[in-house]
């Protein structure tokens, strides 16, 4: 049996913890088995082959929580690059949760999400819920503590670009402060609510002008001091509306020609001697069909 997810857009401009989106590419590929012990075998981009793998932190989570123990025998396909910003350990921890659920015929969702943010806590320190949400739905997910989520379906195209540096996750949370302005959360509320009314109208030209963030990103620049650059020629290609994806690098751009608007991003990266990797992928895409 094997399940797929893919990768996500976090944060999403200025939803920081909040918002997020499934999008079509790329993705991990978990194969199972009910097994006597537990193994692991990786391909594609390098994650550990063993008990540290929040694939298999997350399908013991599940097996946890629901008073089970039985042991998997996984193989995973590594398709989202670590340290990348597009939800890479989260799909990983989705897919060992989905993994166990489907083993043990666990049908509840709060339960496999809830298995998921143990390998995201397990990867980053922090049970942050906005990448294995939005991989699990596809839509974009508006995420309240306690759990409580909200979905706006979407279907649009986005260019996401991958840098060829890591920003771990981790030391982006590590940047960022116990507090902020009260004028910069403000701004924060006005870009966030005026993006999520865009998006229920389905129109992204106006999504794109409510990208911006005043609470989060400022704090990270320091380990993205690329982002200036590669914005301007993402804008002059004719972007909508640009941000970083999760806590970078991965970057991403709404526009109408966002073949173009990529091209553009991966040409000033590599104006700066960093070599990038353009997608465009569909907004709107998850395990939940
Ligand atoms: N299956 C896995 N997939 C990804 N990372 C894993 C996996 N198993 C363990 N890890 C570890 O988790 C860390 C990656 O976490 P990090 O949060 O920085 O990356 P990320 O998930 O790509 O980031 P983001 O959530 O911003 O996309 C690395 O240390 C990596 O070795
Ligand atoms: N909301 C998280 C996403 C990490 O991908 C952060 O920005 O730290």
């Amino acid at each position: 049996m094997k399940v797929r997810v893919h990768a996500t857009i976090a944060n999403f401009g200025p939803g920081f913890d909040v918002f997020g989106v499934g999008i079509g590419e790329p993705y991990d590929e978990l194969s199972f088995r009910e097994s006597d012990e537990w193994s692991i075998r990786v391909e594609g981009f390098p994650v550990p082959a063993d008990e540290t793998n929040v694939a298999v932190v997350a399908a013991r989570a599940l097996a946890r929580l629901v008073g089970e123990d039985v042991p998997l025998e996984l193989k995973l396909r590594k398709g989202i690059r670590p340290g990348s910003g597009l939800g890479s350990s989260g799909a990983s921890s989705l897919a060992g949760a989905l993994a166990m659920a489907r083993v043990l015929g666990v049908e509840d969702e709060g339960l496999i999400l809830r298995a998921a943010m143990e390998g995201e806590r397990a990867a980053s320190g922090s049970a942050h819920p906005d990448n294995v949400v939005p991989a699990y739905y596809g839509d974009f997910t508006i995420i309240s503590t306690p759990l409580h989520v909200d979905r706006i379906p979407v279907d649009f195209r986005v260019a996401v670009v991958l840098p060829e540096v890591e920003v771990p996750t981790r030391e982006a949370r590590r940047a960022l402060p116990g507090k902020v302005p009260i004028g910069d959360a403000v701004s924060n509320v006005a870009l966030a609510a005026s993006l999520v009314k865009a998006l229920i109208e389905g129109d992204m030209e106006r999504a794109g002008m409510f990208l911006d963030d005043r609470i989060a990103l400022p704090y990270r620049l320091k380990l993205m001091p690329w982002y200036g650059t590669v914005r301007r020629a993402a804008m002059e290609a004719g972007a909508w509306g640009f941000s970083v994806s999760g806590s970078g690098p991965a970057v991403f751009a709404l526009g109408e020609d966002v073949v173009q608007i990529g091209k553009a991003i991966v040409e000033a990266f590599e104006g700066l001697g960093i070599s990038a990797k353009a997608y465009v992928a569909r907004a709107g895409v998850g395990v939940v069909p």
